[in-house]
């Protein structure tokens, strides 16, 4: 404990974080109550520093140049070298609170709380977290300015696309690594290093082309290529239209592809995962299984993306997964897995 808090007050501080990635994530939260301490409490701190700026960079009621201001004004309270207090972020946030405020916007609120918490963990994983929080803050920066007369993301080529995931994700996974790699051998950790872009793009990717009805209705973002709706003669702001459904399947399953085009590096990635500060390979070996699933379920029913709003894994699955690893889990069991759950549903 660094920053000299009563240790009563961390532990309540603690306890609502965890309780808030329950609200926020669904992939998280499975993640976290997989893990030990102090792992646990490090991927917890980590992901909820990176959710105040995505819940920003995704308010679709605030226009982008502020968006853009609140993120670097919420990057210098992160900056160790400025001594701006988070309470002139909460000043220039509070009045984008809504009044009805969901999860998302319940950890907004409570960034002093989430800030605090993060300060009193120990300083080498709190030095490891700081940097890419910061490169995740200053891209999604980046991006709200670059389309802020568009009013909100309209991603062009494929490249940005890859470009917004390393921003969104890639950031993620270097904080993930740089806390799980501590004291491994340098060889495993240069194999997680090497993979975990494509364990971040993966994700992010399976997410963008599940989600594209709610990312642009919710968020008013379109991260799907204009190059490759342009292919599919869809306008951008067409992309929801019903008589677009069948074009823009097209480009969901085009996403689709790239992201399996990483799946054999998220694997190689898990293979050299270790078991050290609390960290279990279940943790990480669940969400790339469940967008090895979810992929399946965007091949088999791609049209429900904009027709029904959502393509997920069933919970049934979801719980089914889960049971697999309540006795740990081998090499050889992961590739098993991997097979069986590309092809169909783990419940049947
Ligand atoms: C190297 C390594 C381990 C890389 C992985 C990095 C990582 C986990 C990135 C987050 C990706 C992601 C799309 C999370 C789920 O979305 P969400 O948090 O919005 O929640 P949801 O599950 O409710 O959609």
């Amino acid at each position: 404990m660094t920053s000299g808090q009563p240790e009563y007050e961390t532990d309540a501080d603690l306890e609502w974080c965890y309780d808030a990635v329950h609200g926020v994530s669904r992939t998280f939260a499975i993640t976290i109550d997989r893990l030990e301490e102090p792992m646990a409490r490090h991927i917890c701190l980590g992901y909820l520093l990176c959710r105040i700026a995505d819940t920003i960079e995704d308010a679709g009621h605030i226009p982008p140049e502020t968006q853009t201001e609140l993120l670097v004004t919420y990057d210098r309270v992160l900056d160790p070298d400025t001594d701006l207090s988070v309470s002139t972020f909460m000043d220039d946030v509070s009045p984008w609170i809504p009044e009805n405020c969901d999860d998302d916007w319940d950890v907004v609120a409570e960034t002093p709380r989430v800030l605090r918490t993060f300060e009193s963990l120990n300083e080498e994983p709190r030095e490891i977290m700081r940097e890419p929080v910061r490169e995740l803050v200053d891209g999604m920066a980046m991006f709200t300015d670059r389309y802020a007369d568009e009013g909100g993301l309209r991603l062009q080529t494929v490249d940005e696309l890859e470009e917004y995931c390393w921003y969104a994700a890639g950031t993620v996974g270097t904080l993930i690594t740089g806390l799980v790699a501590r004291g491994a051998s340098e060889d495993r950790a240069q194999e997680m290093r090497n993979n975990a872009r494509s364990f971040a793009l993966l994700l992010q990717l399976v997410n963008i082309a599940k989600d594209v009805e709610n990312d642009y209705h919710e968020e008013n973002n379109v991260y799907l290529p204009a190059e490759w709706l342009e292919e599919e003669d869809v306008p951008v702001e067409a992309v929801t239209d019903e008589e677009n459904h069948g074009a823009v399947t097209n480009v969901i399953q085009r996403v689709t592809n790239r992201a399996e085009t990483y799946v054999d590096d998220a694997h190689r990635y898990l293979e050299a995962v270790p078991e050290r500060h609390g960290n279990r390979l279940s943790a990480w070996a669940i969400p790339y299984l469940l967008a090895v699933g979810t992929m399946r379920e965007l091949r088999e029913r791609p049209e429900d993306v904009v027709q029904e709003g959502d393509v997920k894994v069933s919970r049934a699955e979801v719980y089914a997964l889960i049971q697999q690893f309540e006795d740990g889990i081998s090499e050889s069991r992961l590739d098993d897995l991997r097979q069986a759950i590309a092809e169909e549903p783990l419940h049947r």
